[in-house]
């Protein structure tokens, strides 16, 4: 089964709210809300290809990125390991570059079920915090 490496960016504000955009209809995951992000290349640190990603689907420039936490999960089609970084610093304003609907959320209103299964445990920390 395939195995990807992925970045992913929680963007958080200074009022404490996390930038989510919807992933595309034809997508993996499609029309699930999830922290921005993609697969880290062969070339690439997870730290690299976070600020690549980033870049593309949201247009920040990320200045401030901390590893939070990593999880793997088996979908039935393909695996993924997730690199999670908490992004509190960045410049420019994010946005839905590739035209998906974005928002904020106050971390403490995230609801799992929103995400790709694989979101949960990470989730369920952010909501401890
Ligand atoms: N970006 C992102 N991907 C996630 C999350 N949770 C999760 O299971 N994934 C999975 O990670 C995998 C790769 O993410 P992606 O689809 O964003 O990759 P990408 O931007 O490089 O996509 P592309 O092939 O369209 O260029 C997908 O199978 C996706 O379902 C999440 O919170 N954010
Ligand atoms: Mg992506």
């Amino acid at each position: 089964m395939k195995h990807l490496q992925v970045a992913v960016g929680i963007i958080r504000n200074a009022s404490k709210e996390i930038f989510l955009a919807q992933r595309s209809a034809s997508s993996h995951m499609a029309n699930m809300w999830e922290f921005p992000g993609g697969k880290i290349e062969a070339d690439e640190t997870a730290a690299q290809a976070l600020n690549r990603e980033l870049l593309e689907e949201t247009g920040i420039e990320v200045t401030n990125a901390v590893p939070f936490d990593t999880a793997d999960h088996t979908y039935q089609d393909v695996r993924v390991t997730l690199h999670f970084f908490i992004v509190e610093g960045w410049n420019g304003e994010p946005y839905g570059r590739e035209g998906q609907p974005m928002r904020w959320v106050p971390q403490a209103e995230l609801v799992a079920d929103e995400f790709p299964p694989a979101n949960s445990p990470i989730v369920a920390r952010l909501l401890a915090e």
